[in-house]
């Protein structure tokens, strides 16, 4: 089952790995004539050929209906437009409907409400009507002229076959507001819709041509997740805690000012106070907060939970080192603490032994995944696999993004993987920014999906800088680059800003 949200962001993808939306569509009212063969009885000797009325919107659902009147020699059929032609909203639809045109089809231009009939060419009633009105873009009840048309399609004699979704139901949840397309059958594209279930009527999924990997493969389809418009406004995108340094200070100024460039509201640093002028001096837009000492040593325990629990997300690794002190308090806080952790570098040794109370999201690499006992394997399948019964072993709070050629993220049930990031990658620090920006995108999204587009963006921001500069990247590159590859290649190219 898939959900509308889902099944744009998978279209999207398809579209990245070479797939169209306009081969979608044609596979799709493809698919949509085949279950129309099938739901009508073509007699062959007969004079007068079967009727189908097609009855289309101005989005991609009508566009479906236009391929499908194509696909439909042996019909006599009869394509109702609701509203303008000028006014169809996408290009692919558009093609479709300008192809109707000048193939001479039987087209009906439904400019009011009194003026639908749902008749073919010569007035004939339909052995078939094609709702093709709306699919999975449908918002709220159902407006004119779709609402009107959906009544008469109701009360045709018609056998009604919906394309997608039956016009003005809501495919994940199956409710509608007002009239809906009640159908005798339903057409859907690529997996069954939770909306479907409830329905009384026939469901055929159809496979229209959308790779495997549109749905495994970390792509821009999956930043879509990142534009719900409540995430615009200041305070909405969340405040994270980096627990770091002690040994090291670069890495935690790194893993903080990568949150911020992946769109976190307030970033603070908990550290040593031995080092807190040397982090802060990196940046004027860190902010840190002290604790005692040189290390993090359980003396810092209670303050580290405290500011925690006022954040949205902990990142906890970034420069700690491994001193045992400072790894017994690691321990500690992860039995402790109730909210979402991304653990990185040497804290990773901790995870097998604890059993957190909270979410956690480690980052290693396969070195650092090995030492925490996992296993690893030479081909990406094999090592998904492990990895899944590794975290199988953990438990469901953990999630695991193993870095990598090729990174394979996984909570041991959905499994994705990441194929954007190049060579230059393997220099130091790019894994502290990685940790910042999963640490900023679980903020607002679920540690599976947070860890996919980090690991996408953290490594289209590697392509974008040696696409601009060649070879010799540097870390602090990427934190430039974070916020365009945080947008759909295709925004970036338009020219639509992040703010849009
Ligand atoms: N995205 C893809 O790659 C593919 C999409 N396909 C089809 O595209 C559909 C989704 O297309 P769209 O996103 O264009 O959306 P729809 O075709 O479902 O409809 C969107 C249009 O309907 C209007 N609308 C929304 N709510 C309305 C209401 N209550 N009353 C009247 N009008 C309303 C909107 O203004 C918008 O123009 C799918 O259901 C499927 O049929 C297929 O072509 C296969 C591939
Ligand atoms: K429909």
């Amino acid at each position: 089952m898939i959900t509308s949200a889902r099944m744009a962001a998978v279209d999207r993808n398809a579209e990245a790995l070479g797939v169209s939306p306009q081969q979608l569509m044609e596979s799709g009212g493809n698919a949509v004539a085949k279950t129309v063969r099938e739901l009508t009885d073509v007699d062959v000797e007969s004079e007068t050929p079967p009727v189908a009325v097609i009855v289309a919107g101005r989005g991609n659902n009508g566009g479906d209906g236009f391929v499908t009147a194509r696909f439909l020699d042996e019909y006599i059929v009869s394509v109702l437009l609701l509203g303008r032609p000028e006014t169809i909203r996408t290009s692919t639809a558009k093609q479709n409907w300008e192809a109707l045109m000048k193939g001479g089809y039987d087209t009906t231009v439904v400019q009011d409400t009194s003026s639908i009939e749902i008749v073919g060419p010569n007035g004939e009633s339909p052995d078939i009507v094609v709702d093709a009105m709306l699919g999975t873009g449908v918002t709220g009840a159902l407006r004119e002229p779709e609402a009107t048309a959906a009544s008469q399609i109701n009360h045709t004699d018609a056998t009604v076959l919906s394309v997608d979704v039956p016009s003005g139901v809501n495919a994940d949840t199956g409710s509608s507001t007002g009239v809906a397309v009640e159908p005798n059958h339903v057409v859907t594209f690529h997996d069954q819709k939770p909306g479907l279930t409830a329905i009384d009527a026939g469901v055929t999924v159809a496979d229209i041509g959308i790779p495997q990997a549109a749905e495994q493969t970390a792509g821009p389809g999956d930043l879509y997740s990142l534009s719900r418009p409540t995430q615009s406004h200041k305070g909405d995108f969340g405040e994270v805690l980096i627990i770091g340094g002690g040994p090291y200070t670069g890495a935690p100024a790194l893993s903080a000012q990568a949150a911020l460039r992946a769109g976190a509201d307030l970033v603070r640093i908990a550290c040593p106070v031995a080092i807190a002028d040397e982090i802060q001096s990196y940046s004027e837009s860190l902010i840190v907060r002290a604790y005692p000492g040189e290390r993090l040593t359980p003396t810092a325990l209670e303050h580290v939970q405290s500011l925690a629990v006022d954040h949205d997300v902990t990142v906890l690794g970034p420069g700690l080192g491994d001193d045992e002190k400072t790894l017994s308090v690691v321990a500690s806080f992860l039995r402790g603490h109730t909210g979402t952790v991304v653990v990185d570098a040497d804290a990773l040794s901790v995870v097998p032994t604890v059993d957190p109370a909270g979410k956690i999201i480690c980052t290693p690499h396969q070195g650092e995944l090995e030492a925490m006992g996992g296993e690893t394997a030479d081909d990406w399948e094999h090592r998904a696999k492990k990895m899944s019964a590794f975290i199988s072993e953990l438990s469901d709070s953990h999630t695991l993004l193993v870095k990598g050629a090729i990174d394979i993220i996984s909570n041991g049930e959905t499994t994705r993987i990441n194929r954007t990031g190049n060579p230059g990658m393997t220099v130091g620090g790019t894994g502290d920014i990685l940790a910042g920006v999963v640490g900023a995108l679980a903020c607002v999204l679920s540690p599976i999906q947070a860890a996919t587009v980090g690991a996408y963006a953290n490594g289209r921001a590697g392509d974008i800088t040696v696409e601009k500069r060649g070879n010799g990247l540097l870390a602090t590159d990427l934190l430039e680059t974070i916020p365009t590859a945080l947008q759909d290649p295709k925004d970036v190219t338009a020219g639509v800003s992040s703010d849009d």
